[in-house]
């Protein structure tokens, strides 16, 4: 798990104040990151052009600019100039050592995009718009100094941002290049310590980055005498859309549950023969997942007696958020909850408890601010707000899973999820530590497939599940 940070402004603050260090030398090391990143992907001669701006970012490309001249053909663009102090002292240092200055936007090997990092404050103008889309045709290594130029502090994209290979960014990891639309663009991040560790740099932080070696697989069978109430009971509900209920079930079934049910309303056409069917929750179940495919065909009363009234941990899912009487559920506060919503149910979600009208968009485009609002008002709920990269908000605390791929987008993906939150449920996890091993199993599973990104089934990732291991 690594720390997330909205900004470092703070921890360049005690850089100078507290370790004596100065912003030359932080942007030397920044300089040196991304030097390190060219010299172990090219070769002596390799053409590198170096888009830079008027600013600090702009300063850490003419830097790397000088770090680089004499073993490559270097080429460096200033469009905007040099304005700040450090831009305009570096420019001075790439001169005397002979950096040629590009007259326009050249075919190069490597392409550094150092033109706005942090300090983006407005829209891109139109001709540095049309630069960025320049740098975006050509065909080379695209890398982006800090954060891609058009993404702002949020990590939400201008209409044009750079489409980077890999993002170089300096002291610690921001949010921003976390944010869903963000994915399109960072390409691999990689952060470079500032002249100290990154342990002296970074300061306490409520937001982590979830890594594949957070990844633990459900607990081994390593007791010969166990039977099958000893790995806990799921009941899933599965409604008018039967598959989702079916999908979730046997995704509990095979990452762990010693037993699944799935609770029916009526007889079902062809279950799988590892899942029990009731039309009540079963006495002794010790976990329910509930919403996947639900519809209409269960009563209110019945949702009342065997959901709301239950104490057993429970997963929230797609059609639960759409049933006022399924959701007083968030206001129990000594349950182990997991509440699993996209974008769009968060949006229904947030209405009903917030009293606030949210878009989609504005969804996505605060989904930090928005998750961890929700995470003051609902404590000890887990929210698992889906996405490119799910956030799970527990205590105020967030957990960003960036494992997942493009190859989860299809319908069923959601009801695999809710079958592992509710196995590792069963088996006794807390609500937060099932939502983030859930989440990382899902992704892992999704990495895992070798078939085509688009080809993926959900059945494909329940088949993976008794295989995956953190090293994959
Ligand atoms: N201690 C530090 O401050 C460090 C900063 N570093 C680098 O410095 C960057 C931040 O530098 P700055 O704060 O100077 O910010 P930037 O270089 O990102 O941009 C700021 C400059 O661009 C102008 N500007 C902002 N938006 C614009 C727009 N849309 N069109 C035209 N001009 C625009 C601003 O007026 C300002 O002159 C980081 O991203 C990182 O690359 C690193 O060298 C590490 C240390």
């Amino acid at each position: 798990m690594q720390r997330l940070y909205r900004n470092c402004y703070a921890m360049d603050r005690k850089c100078y104040e507290e370790y004596g260090l100065t912003e030359d030398l932080l942007m030397e090391h920044a300089a040196e990151g991304m030097a390190r990143q060219i010299r172990e992907r090219f070769d002596a001669g390799a053409r590198v052009l170096i888009a830079a701006g008027p600013g600090n970012n702009g300063a850490d490309g003419i830097t790397l600019a000088r770090l680089l001249q004499g073993r490559y053909d270097v080429r460096l663009s200033l469009p905007l100039g040099a304005k700040s102090a450090m831009a305009k002292l570096q420019l001075e240092r790439a001169r005397k050592v002979g950096v040629p200055l590009a007259e326009a936007v050249e075919a190069a090997e490597c392409i550094v995009d150092a033109l706005f990092g942090a300090g983006l404050s407005r829209p891109l103008s139109e001709e540095i718009t049309a630069l960025v889309e320049r740098l975006n045709d050509l065909e080379g290594f695209k890398l982006a100094c800090d954060i891609p130029t058009g993404l702002d502090e949020r990590g939400v994209p201008s209409p044009v941002a750079f489409r980077a290979d890999l993002t170089v960014t300096m002291g610690a990891l921001k949010e921003a290049l976390y944010l869903d639309a963000a994915k399109e663009y960072v390409g691999r991040i990689e952060c470079v310590d500032l002249g100290v560790e990154r342990l002296l740099y970074e300061e306490e932080s409520t937001t982590y980055l979830l890594e594949e070696s957070d990844f633990l697989p459900p607990l081994r069978r390593d007791r010969p005498s166990a039977h099958k109430g000893s790995f806990g009971h799921a009941a899933v509900f599965c409604g008018e859309k039967e598959g989702a209920g079916i999908l979730a079930g046997s995704a509990a079934a095979r990452f762990g549950a010693g037993l699944t049910t799935l609770v029916i309303h009526e007889k079902l056409s062809a279950p799988p023969a590892f899942l029990m069917l009731s039309t009540t929750v079963p006495p002794r179940a010790t976990a329910l997942a509930i919403g996947m495919g639900l519809g209409e065909y269960f009563e209110e009363e019945l949702l009342e007696k065997e959901v709301v009234d239950s104490s057993l941990p429970v997963v929230l899912d797609a059609d639960a958020f759409a049933k006022p009487e399924l959701l007083q559920i968030v206001h129990q506060e000594n349950r182990e909850v997991v509440i699993t919503p996209h974008p769009a149910e968060f949006a229904r979600l947030w209405k009903y408890l917030m009293k606030e009208e949210l878009s989609v968009e504005e969804i996505q485009e605060n989904r930090f601010e928005l998750a961890r609002r929700f995470s003051a008002r609902f404590p000890r709920i887990v929210l698992l707000l889906k996405g490119a990269n799910p956030i799970i908000a527990h205590l105020g605390e967030l957990y960003v899973n960036p494992l997942g791929t493009v190859a989860l987008a299809k319908g069923g993906s959601g009801d695999v999820l809710s079958g592992l939150i509710v196995a590792l449920l069963a088996q006794g996890y807390e609500a937060l530590d099932a939502a983030i091993q859930g989440s990382l199993a899902l992704a892992l599973a999704a990495r895992s497939y070798e078939g085509a990104d688009y080809s993926m089934l959900p059945t494909d990732l329940i088949e993976r599940l008794g295989s995956l291991s953190s090293e994959e």
